[in-house]
């Protein structure tokens, strides 16, 4: 599991690591490791250039340390200092090893990298135009964040308001001890690039971190989750999900979702819907039946007019739901509770309209909203994205990015409901049943594309693979 931890809970952590150790070998520890990073990507020290951004804070200072372990391998280390009082040991480490300080008007040279440490987990969200212009200079030479990229909301992932200013867009972060939530949540992650987290744990003990509320799945979480038949499962043990999707207006809505309940995850699948929708599951489908008995619902990819209806007569079998599309707009038509467990699936919009609010203001702040959905619904939200976010109704959130942006495509969200009703019926717990459902349905859609173009029928048919593909 990835955890993602508040600004308030790595303070906490680092004050009680500090305690134990001497002055100054937390910093030492962080800067060395970035050090090292640096320096791999560069390849060669020698003949390269380094500029630091560097404000005023610790985060100035990891960079001016590390700079000093680059200006001793070779490379030319410059600085432009967006304080008048940067990191003063830092600097002086700087300096001593060979690297300068920037007068106001020097241009310096062209870099080969910039290391961004203008702010850290002290800053507030945006630049000041002193940090966009110093940004500004070096336009086009990739940049390393240390600790986050400055500018972006590091306890909520989101980027700064217009008002604000604006924010570093980095090529790779460079992140000390555990992962921050920007590091985990659109809009601010795919801002950071890939991040890497340099270990702060050595002699004199590690960071003693609480619980973490945002965290990533990893495969070897999505192996141990995931319910498998043992050799005297029977069917019916497995679980039998059922699906009310389709409609004669968006028939293939219907199907997508047969098709991802009918991936092999749970013992049966039944089908109740639209006539005409019914038959060509039964062509398509054959192991497929009709109406009985199930442990879950899946409904409304594509319902229509039909979607309160099959909302309604699936509510009434009192068993975990998977909620898509137009039943999304009735999930609070019925007065109390949806069901004893739910799972919602909508996209930015279809929450939007949820929550009565504009679609971009979902999109600028997912986390926030989506914890809000889980708490007014009372239900699991899924909400859909490059970066799809799982909230439970504790304010617990999984980010799942395993999707490749090829998944943005009609139908890919069909699929996903029906692999998250067969998820349910087959015994997962709503958190854990959306979660390793919007895991594996991003990992069959990176299978299917491979790197090239996909439809949502390739996504159902790869999730068999993507679950081959999990760790023993
Ligand atoms: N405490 C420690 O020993 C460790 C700290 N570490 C580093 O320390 C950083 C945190 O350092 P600090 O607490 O000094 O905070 P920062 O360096 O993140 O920034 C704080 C300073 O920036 C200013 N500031 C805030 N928002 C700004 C904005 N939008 N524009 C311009 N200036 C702004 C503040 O007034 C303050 O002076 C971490 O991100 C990490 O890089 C690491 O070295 C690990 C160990
Ligand atoms: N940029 C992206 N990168 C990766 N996955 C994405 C991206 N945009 C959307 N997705 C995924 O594609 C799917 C689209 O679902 P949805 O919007 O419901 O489409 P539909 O209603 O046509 O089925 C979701 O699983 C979503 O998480
Ligand atoms: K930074």
């Amino acid at each position: 599991m990835r955890r993602a931890h508040t600004v308030e809970e790595i303070r906490s952590a680092e004050a009680a690591l500090m305690a134990t150790l001497p002055e100054g070998a937390l910093m030492e520890r962080a800067s060395t490791g970035l050090a090292h990073l640096v320096a791999d990507l560069l390849g060669a020290c020698y003949g390269r250039t380094v500029r630091l951004l560097v404000g005023s804070g610790d985060n100035g200072g990891d960079a001016l340390y590390a700079g000093a372990v680059l200006a001793r391998r070779g490379c030319r280390v410059e600085v432009r200092a967006l304080s008048s009082t940067p990191h003063p040991a830092g600097l002086a480490a700087l300096r001593a090893a060979g690297g300068r300080l920037l007068g106001a008007d020097e241009p310096g040279r062209r870099p080969d990298l910039v290391l961004d440490a203008v702010v850290g987990i002290g800053g507030r969200p945006g630049l000041r135009d002193d940090a966009a212009a110093a940004l500004a200079e070096v336009a086009g030479v990739p940049v390393v964040a240390v600790d986050v990229p400055s500018g972006v909301g590091v306890d909520t992932g989101e980027l700064p308001t217009a008002a604000q200013g604006t924010h570093v867009t980095a090529d790779l972060t460079v992140t000390f001890g555990t992962h921050r939530v920007c590091h985990l949540v659109d809009p601010a992650a795919a801002a950071c690039g890939p991040v890497h987290v340099v270990p702060l744990g050595g002699p004199g003990g590690d960071l003693v971190l609480a619980p973490a509320s945002v965290t990533a799945l990893q495969a070897g979480d999505v192996a141990r989750l995931l319910p498998r038949p043992v050799g005297e499962s029977q069917k019916y043990d497995r679980g039998v999900v059922g699906v009310r999707a389709g409609s004669a207006r968006y028939p293939g809505a219907g199907l997508l979702c047969v098709a991802g309940a009918a991936s092999g995850l749970a013992g049966m699948v039944r089908y109740v819907g639209d006539a005409e929708v019914a038959a060509t599951v039964k062509a398509q489908h054959p192991e497929v039946v009709g109406d009985g008995r199930v442990q879950a619902w899946a409904v409304g990819s594509g319902g229509d007019e039909d979607a309160r209806r099959h909302l309604a007569e699936a509510r009434a079998d009192e068993v975990p739901l998977v909620v898509d599309a137009d039943a999304l707009r009735h999930v609070t038509d019925f007065g109390g509770p949806l069901a004893s467990a739910a799972v919602l699936t909508p996209h930015a919009g279809e929450l939007a309209t949820m929550l009565d609010v504009e679609r971009s203001a979902v999109e600028a702040a997912p986390l926030a909203h989506v914890r809000r959905a889980a708490e007014t619904f009372g239900a699991v939200v899924l909400l859909k994205g490059r970066r799809t976010l799982v909230a439970d109704r504790d304010g617990d959130v999984r980010a799942v990015g395993t999707g490749p942006a090829w998944l943005a495509t009609a139908g890919a969200g069909d699929v996903l409901t029906g692999l998250v009703g067969a998820l349910l019926a087959s015994g997962l717990a709503p958190y854990d049943a959306a979660s390793v459902g919007a895991w594996l349905h991003g990992s069959a859609a990176r299978l299917a594309s491979a790197g090239g173009p996909l439809v949502a029928g390739d996504v159902a048919r790869a999730i068999p693979s993507a679950v081959r593909a999990l760790p023993a």
